[in-house]
């Protein structure tokens, strides 16, 4: 059947569809443009930022041209390749403590408005980062860790002896619940799968209100059911990437005060921080990280001497 109009909205200066130790070139080849549709494929583009338009301020121009200099590659290049980010741009930090600070200001008292813990986060390019800055910032919440063990089992009863449970319970898998997932009442969450659509699904944001032995009760933060309670159950999550099929039961979930650049992508903030200790690896990370926010004076960056790396693949933009 053919004629059918088909709309599709995006945006190419950002993150490509992710490929597991994928290379450039793979990562370019899953993009829609390689399609031999593409050439069928009529543009139109948009032309304001309305994110940052929405400010309204008189800043809003430049920075939403500064953020289109970053997603096109644009920016002057040091010697060693790295960009600098000015003053202008955002906010530069020097230390992890700092971004923290600047992004959870006085968290203790503000923790309990749910929409301000909403409006901010603070992003990173690897997961490995996002859980040790999660566990810094749970730190500075009052009240005890309480960790959950998942059950780990291997699908095929004949492969019990190859992959032992030890091995299994220490795979840390993207898109998956840790093995052992600390909590604490009144921190914010991740919702890791759709448990029920379009209440809770896979990104839907909650804070945690009650942490029993096998349920968690939590409050949901966005989304259409914002403001009602819940209760997420232990739930079975087989990964679909491996080259045997394990079984982790746990609960979906993540902690949400940190999240990767790429899980942010399609999110607003309104105060992000930008964890670039170690700096970005792929196409787009860096413009999707910036281009959460609408103004310099809500974007705080960590990045070495103010320099991090801009990864492009020039000819996606072509
Ligand atoms: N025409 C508009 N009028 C008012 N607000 C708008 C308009 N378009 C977008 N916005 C607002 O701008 C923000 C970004 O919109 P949206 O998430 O739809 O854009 P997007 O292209 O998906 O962004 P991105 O891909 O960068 O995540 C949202 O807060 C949305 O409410």
């Amino acid at each position: 059947m053919g004629g059918m109009v088909v709309l599709l909205a995006g945006d190419f200066r950002q993150t490509l569809p992710v490929i597991t130790k994928g290379t450039p070139a793979d990562e370019i080849n899953a993009c829609l443009k390689a399609s031999t549709l593409w050439v069928h494929v009529k543009t139109f583009s948009l032309s304001t930022n309305m994110r940052v338009q929405l400010h309204n301020d008189v800043q809003s121009g430049q920075y939403a041209a500064a953020l289109l200099k970053i997603g096109e590659d644009r920016m002057a290049k040091d010697g060693n390749g790295m960009i600098t980010l000015d003053r202008e741009f955002c906010n530069v930090v020097h230390n992890p403590d700092d971004l923290n600070n600047f992004v959870y200001s006085e968290l203790l008292t503000n923790m309990r408005n749910r929409d301000w813990l909403c409006e901010r986060a603070i992003l990173a390019p690897t997961n490995e980062m996002v859980g040790q800055i999660n566990e810094q910032i749970m730190s500075r919440v009052e009240g005890d860790i309480v960790e959950f063990l998942s059950v780990d089992t291997v699908m095929d009863t004949e492969q019990v002896t190859s992959y032992p449970v030890e091995f299994l319970n220490s795979l840390e898998l993207s898109g998956v619940p840790s093995h052992k997932l600390r909590l604490k009442v009144g921190v914010p969450v991740l919702l890791m799968r759709n448990l029920d659509a379009p209440r809770l699904c896979n990104g839907t944001r909650l804070q945690v209100t009650h942490l029993g032995r096998n349920i968690v009760k939590a409050i949901i933060m966005t989304g259409m059911a914002k403001g009602e309670n819940v209760l997420i159950p232990r739930i079975p999550i087989i990964p679909t990437d491996l080259p045997f099929q394990f079984k982790r039961l746990q609960f979906p979930l993540k902690i949400a005060f940190a999240m990767t650049i790429n899980k942010a992508q399609g999110q607003t903030l309104k105060v992000a921080g930008i964890n670039l200790e170690k700096s970005c690896f792929s196409h787009g990370q860096l413009y999707v990280a910036c281009s959460r926010v609408s103004s310099p004076q809500n974007l705080h960056v960590l990045a070495r001497e103010g320099k991090t790396k801009n990864i492009v693949y020039k000819n996606v933009l072509q």
